[in-house]
């Protein structure tokens, strides 16, 4: 990384930033090496900034990796909106690919994440990820749909033809409701489509459709196995707008464990960004 210093007060000494992106099954992010606490990233406005698709970068989050002892790294994860948010699942598995990456694990890791440690292996070739979720053991019902966390809050609801939902309007009927507008929530629409699912969310923080969501997948397979009344070792592949992801745990009928969510994480292209173009 070169020289790059954001002071405490946000005063710059040198003005670029080197960064990655990366994407799984399509969720995008940004993510910075900070092993050496270069950067002080608690700056809404230029994350913010450098995850606008017309004016930055662009991404649906921006990542640190840091150091941290007892543990590989840090996970230090922020929504497009600028905001320090819960677990992302994708984010979680692309950041373990840029740890290969930079060969600060080879093929295994224990990584610290917001919601707690993660295990998670990644292939040889550096492009897939199976990341260990944390375990789940409440479910809510409201109405007929489900309600869950899963390091981030999800709701899920089946629906038929979901090609055709308007996600951004549903989506935002569910997430600024009297019920979730205060805290926020995920939203996932799926149809079973016989031997996959096919997932779209609607995303808190990034304040709309992304194509792909993580922990919201894995909320999805979770509820459908309760919904479906399934237990035993489950794994249950998912079809999102940005390709395809997996997800396998153990269900006894009230909690679930060892819960995998496995699929892409790649490395699109690296870059330098000139923050004076942020308004710094
Ligand atoms: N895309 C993520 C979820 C990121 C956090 C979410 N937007 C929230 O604020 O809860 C994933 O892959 O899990």
């Amino acid at each position: 990384m070169q020289a790059t210093t954001i002071l405490p007060n946000f005063a710059l000494q040198y003005m670029k930033l080197k960064f990655y992106k990366y994407q799984g099954a399509g969720n995008d992010f940004i993510i910075v090496d900070n092993r050496e606490n270069e950067v002080d990233h608690r700056n809404p406005a230029l994350i913010e900034g450098i995850c606008n698709r017309r004016f930055g970068v662009g991404g649906d989050g921006m990542m640190f990796l840091q150091q941290k002892d007892g543990y590989d790294f840090e996970m230090v994860y922020y929504n497009s909106d600028g905001q320090p948010s819960s677990m992302c699942g994708n984010g979680g598995r692309c950041i373990v690919a840029f740890a290969k990456y930079l060969k600060v694990i080879d093929s295994e890791t224990d990584f610290l994440a917001v919601d707690g440690p993660h295990y998670a292996k990644v292939s040889d070739s550096g492009d897939w990820v199976s990341l260990q979720m944390i375990n789940v053991d409440v479910i809510k019902k409201d109405g007929e749909d489900y309600v869950l966390n899963t390091g981030s809050p999800h709701y899920v609801r089946l629906v038929d033809d979901l090609q055709n939902v308007d996600m951004y309007e549903e989506g935002r009927k569910v997430r600024y409701n009297d019920t979730y507008k205060a805290q926020g929530i995920n939203v996932n629409f799926v149809e079973d489509e016989g031997d996959h699912l096919f997932v779209r969310t609607y995303e808190r923080g990034v304040e709309d459709e992304t194509y792909a969501c993580g922990t919201g997948v894995t909320a999805v397979a979770l509820a459908m196995a309760k919904y479906q009344n399934r237990t035993g070792e489950i794994s249950t592949p998912v079809k999102v707008l940005g390709g395809n992801l997996n997800i396998r745990f153990k269900y006894d009928g009230e909690k679930y464990e060892d819960i995998f969510l496995e699929g892409p994480a790649k490395k699109v292209f690296e870059g330098e960004l000139d923050l004076a173009d942020f308004g710094y």
